[in-house]
């Protein structure tokens, strides 16, 4: 029997371009499916994707056609069940897509892959018990996307990204960071972010954690310490081409299980959808979570 296959197609995201592409892209799974049972679902709003993951038949394949908001609420759809995941990355960022090699495809090739490639397993990370897919980032970056939410509504792209940094970077007062691995303490410190990480790259292809790979069943984590204003300014072109690793304020480390606390309630993202601040972060690795179609592993 030919699997069933969902696609789960979020019209906002790609800033909206996957909604104005909606005619085109049913067109385009219908001519491709033939012979396969399929379906397409909008999403009507945030968190949708989730509910409709949840809802497809077991075995089923469940299709996130956008970024990587739309994969992180199809993911925790399906964690936990025999359901595969398929990534047609139409997204601004798409670092799920990247981690599993799905980005280069085009649209066609993504959705071909979605509807027939095999599927291979892949890590997720758990963060106080909900699922991730590609990233957790906890600190500064995830306080710059917070602040994006509060910026004019005229400022887009780049303008209004800087003008969230520069809100973040005025009102900098570092957190204290007790990071523990395995029940150790391994830092501790002031911290500018800590990223714990199942993808390589976040933030649309930054390579926070370049030597991170999906399927060694370890997160792997990178932790900034006591940087300065005029020093974020300064790692932050090192960090975009990965040559912020040698730095001596970042650290790095890798494994299963860690637990992160602050002295305070710290913003974080997870698959860049922020996630309620906390001072205690409890993350562990799930091996081989869930299976991604056309991922070679
Ligand atoms: N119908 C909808 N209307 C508005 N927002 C929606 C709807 N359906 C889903 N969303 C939200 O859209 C947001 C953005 O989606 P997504 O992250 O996939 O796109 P993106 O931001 O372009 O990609 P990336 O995260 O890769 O940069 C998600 O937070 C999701 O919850």
């Amino acid at each position: 029997m030919s699997p069933y296959v969902l696609f789960v197609v979020n019209p906002a995201a790609g800033r909206g371009r996957v909604g104005q592409m909606l005619e085109r892209l049913e067109r385009l799974i219908h001519q491709q499916a033939s012979g396969l049972k399929v379906e397409v679902a909008v999403t009507q709003r945030p968190g949708h994707a989730t509910e409709l993951a949840q809802q497809a038949p077991p075995q089923s394949r469940v299709v996130a056609v956008g970024g990587d908001g739309t994969v992180h609420e199809v993911v925790r759809g399906l964690v936990g069940s025999d359901k595969v995941l398929g990534v047609v990355p139409i997204g601004s960022g798409n670092d799920f897509a990247r981690m599993v090699g799905l980005h280069r495809l085009g649209l066609e090739g993504a959705v071909e892959a979605a509807l027939r490639a095999p599927a291979q397993p892949v890590d997720l990370g758990l963060v106080n018990q909900q699922p991730y897919g590609a990233s957790l980032g906890i600190g500064f970056d995830a306080a710059v996307a917070r602040k994006a939410l509060e910026a004019p509504t005229f400022l887009r792209g780049m303008p209004r990204y800087l003008y969230s940094l520069f809100g973040v970077l005025r009102e900098l007062e570092l957190p204290h960071l007790e990071l523990y691995q395995d029940d150790h303490l391994v830092y501790q410190g002031p911290s500018l972010l800590v990223a714990l990480m199942n993808a390589p790259t976040y933030g649309g292809g930054i390579p926070i954690v370049p030597q991170a790979v999906p399927t060694d069943g370890r997160l792997s984590v990178a932790v900034a310490g006591r940087f300065s204003r005029l020093g974020v300014v300064g790692i932050l072109p090192r960090l975009l081409t990965g040559r912020h690793v040698h730095h001596p304020r970042l650290r790095f480390f890798q494994g299963e299980a860690f637990l992160v606390r602050f002295d305070r309630p710290v913003p974080a993202h997870t698959d860049g959808e922020l996630i309620p601040p906390s001072s205690e972060y409890r993350v562990r690795v799930l091996p081989k979570g869930l299976a991604v179609a056309g991922f070679a592993g």
